[in-house]
């Protein structure tokens, strides 16, 4: 194998048994394979969990060698439209299967990023290869998919992968590539991951270009992460009523790990819980915490919100010693 390839495909599971968690999902597409037949089925989930690498493994195990010719991966929000995602499903549905496989699988990732007018399109395109083609359609959000093509589908969830999931995708890694994990090397692989197993393997392939022995500060510095514990003492700050220097902080964690608003807000939403805080000031800041998220993905200012959030720490805090 090439030494500049990358884990993530290196590491892809060839068979069902080696996806990683989602054990009720792997099952179920086990006795597919087994009956040799599927309906058309629909992924949901976050990214990096594993839904196309279930995908490909599901051909691999029903089509064995020709499991590349009965097998086709499209990108359903091709920025060059529907139309042309639609031709390329004619294209591949006008051949009869190979082998003894009685239809081909159309893999459409990222459906949700499609319109409505074009999942009805897709839809009819669903329809009219029914008898020679099984779609599995993956996207983040099912509920982002019309109700015509979800009734079509069966539904799997795939949730996040859990610590000791990531864990033991990484080790397994670790071992082939020769590097040493370090206790808390494995607690921030599994911190940065946030139950994302392709995030966890690219942190781990790049801290082994400058490691083979992998300790929580080469994960967060090849990650560009902050340390929990330096967004928990930026948060402390706010609460003893110091905003000037939890906003010194703050200047420090932008400079320093060349962080977005939004993961200096995903960062103090997970460190919040670990300040010992009551559950009616943890339910006023979360509720501002929401706020903040939300005004960013509609484009407001980071470093006003993320300020203002700060801000509210100061006043929680000065609310609880009274
Ligand atoms: N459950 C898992 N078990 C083992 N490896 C996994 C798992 N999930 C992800 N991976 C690894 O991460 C890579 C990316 O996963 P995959 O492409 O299946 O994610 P996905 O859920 O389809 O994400 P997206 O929604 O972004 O397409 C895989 O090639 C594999 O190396």
């Amino acid at each position: 194998m090439a030494e500049d390839e990358i884990w993530t495909e290196k590491y892809r599971p060839r068979r069902l048994e080696d996806v990683i968690g989602h054990q009720q999902i792997t099952r179920r597409l086990i006795s597919y394979v087994k009956s040799g037949n599927l309906p058309h089925l629909l992924f949901s989930g976050p990214p990096g969990v594993g839904k196309t690498a279930c995908a490909v493994a599901l051909a691999r195990e029903l089509y064995g060698e020709t499991w590349h010719s009965n097998f086709i991966e499209l990108n359903a929000s091709d920025e060059r439209g529907i139309d042309v995602v639609r031709n390329n499903i004619k294209n591949f549905a006008r051949t009869a299967p190979l082998g003894e496989a009685k239809f081909k699988i159309i893999f459409l990732d990222e459906a949700d990023a499609l319109t409505s007018d074009a999942q009805s399109a897709l839809r009819r395109t669903m329809e009219r290869y029914a008898a020679t083609c099984r779609f599995i359609i993956s996207c983040n959000y099912s509920s982002k998919i019309i109700e015509p093509i979800q009734s079509r589908c069966a539904v799997y969830r795939f949730g996040p992968l859990n610590a000791t999931d990531i864990t033991t995708g990484i080790t397994r890694i670790a071992k082939n590539e020769g590097l040493k994990i370090e206790k808390d090397g494995m607690d921030a692989l599994i911190y940065v991951a946030r139950g994302d197993m392709r995030r966890a393997i690219n942190a781990l392939q790049s801290a082994a270009t400058i490691a083979k022995d992998i300790t929580a500060d080469v994960i967060y510095q090849t990650t560009s992460t902050a340390k929990p514990k330096e967004i928990e003492d930026m948060l402390k700050l706010a609460l003893n009523g110091q905003f000037m220097d939890s906003r010194n902080k703050l200047d420090e964690l932008l400079i320093t790990y060349g962080l977005s608003g939004t993961d200096i807000i995903d960062q103090i939403y997970r460190s919040m819980f670990e300040l010992g805080l009551d559950e009616d000031v943890l339910v006023a800041l979360v509720d501002r915490i929401g706020e903040a998220d939300f005004r960013l993905t509609e484009g407001a200012s980071e470093r006003i919100q993320i300020e203002a959030l700060l801000a509210h720490f100061k006043m929680q805090g000065a609310a609880r010693s009274k």
